[in-house]
């Protein structure tokens, strides 16, 4: 079945069908990982996107469930230039065609992925309808009938043998390789709603506090910066992307809209403090600006090379770290996986520091 993708600017691309049958609508970007197909799709942070994948071949190793980053398929669309025909690998329980029918997720293939992408980089993120009927209505209607909702979040808990720290995780949209990484630490993990009040985290006495990845614009979950200002003078916190930006928020800094983000497993990160560079995996289209920084308590922990972006912060006085890339991989390098075991360790001198007070 016929396929087309429909920009706002009016750029349209034929393609042919796969995944579920519906139309989808949402802001079109990229991703640059040449694997980890599966995990981007059911990262929550892909809420309301239609992620093109700019390496050419997608679905070559099929599905595993064990990888999906939540239970739903976050994504609302899935843009290749080729789908793996015969995909292969020992695990696979699916091919990538039947898991998309099964999420619901349409995704369309044979389209000229290279051109779609300098097109972003050139005019920035665009918002896209992908339908297998042209539309004959104007397309801001469209648009606004199509727009998938946003699944609600639930509260969740993790346990794992020989846990020696309580993590709640302040839940925009988690990745279960976040999960993963604080139960591997041996910690175990509280997931609450970003809605949750202080005293209900509170009564759940957690050694440390995590924010979450998440969608959509930072600005937008401005309900969510005086649980964060509390919560930082009373527990060691750490944030990853979503999290990371509402950090800075709830500390008088700005975020901003970079022109066509930063998704892929390749992203060079520089440490301030040692010099040495990391190889990051990233998917993010807002940044923390770099000159808001001044006149709040946070410092800067890493940078990006490429476009000087920030990508780590500190608190000047508390035990309180964040970073934009994502140290848990999944997809994507794994030279950023100290980060759990740094804030592992913010949290057990906390609880030194009042065992010795009690
Ligand atoms: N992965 C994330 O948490 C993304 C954060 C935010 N939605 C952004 O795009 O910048």
């Amino acid at each position: 079945m016929k396929s087309y993708l429909i920009l706002e600017d009016g750029l349209t691309f034929a393609g042919d069908a796969f995944g579920a049958q519906i139309a989808a609508a949402g802001e079109v970007v990229f991703n640059t990982g040449m694997t980890g197909y599966q995990e981007a799709i059911t990262d929550p942070s892909y809420t309301n996107q239609l992620i093109t994948f700019t390496y050419p071949l997608i679905g070559n190793y099929g599905v595993e469930l064990s990888h999906n980053q939540a239970p739903t398929a976050g994504c609302a669309a899935v843009i290749v230039r080729q789908l793996a025909e015969l995909p292969n690998h020992y695990a696979q329980q699916m091919n990538l065609d039947e898991f998309l029918q099964q999420q619901n997720v349409p995704g369309i293939q044979g389209i000229d992925t290279r051109q779609l992408t300098k097109h972003i980089r050139q005019h920035g993120t665009l918002k896209a309808i992908l339908t297998t009927a042209p539309l004959v209505i104007p397309f801001a209607d469209a648009y606004a009938a199509i727009q998938q909702k946003k699944a609600p979040l639930e509260r969740a808990t993790f346990t794992t043998p020989h846990a020696q720290q309580h993590v709640v995780l302040i839940d925009f949209g988690t990745k279960k390789a976040i999960i993963d990484q604080l139960l591997a630490q041996y910690c175990n993990v509280d997931v609450v709603p970003y809605t949750t009040s202080l005293a209900a985290i509170n009564e759940l006495r957690p050694d440390g506090i995590f924010l979450s990845n998440g969608p959509d614009d930072p600005a937008d979950y401005q309900i969510a910066l005086p649980l964060i200002q509390a919560l930082q003078v009373k527990y060691p916190l750490a944030g990853i992307c979503l999290g990371h930006q509402l950090l800075a928020l709830a500390n008088g800094a700005h975020t901003y809209k970079l022109q066509y983000g930063h998704r892929g497993l390749n992203h060079p990160v520089k440490d301030v403090a040692t010099g040495k560079t990391i190889l990051t995996s990233q998917n993010h289209g807002y940044a923390v600006a770099a000159d808001s920084l001044a006149n709040t308590p946070l410092q800067l922990t890493a940078f990006e090379l490429n476009d000087h972006s920030v990508e780590g912060l500190r608190h000047e006085s508390l035990p309180v770290i964040s970073v934009q890339y994502h140290p848990e991989a999944n997809p994507g390098p794994t030279d950023a996986l100290g980060f759990f075991k740094e804030f592992c360790e913010l949290m057990a001198v906390n609880k030194a520091k009042n065992s010795s007070v009690a």
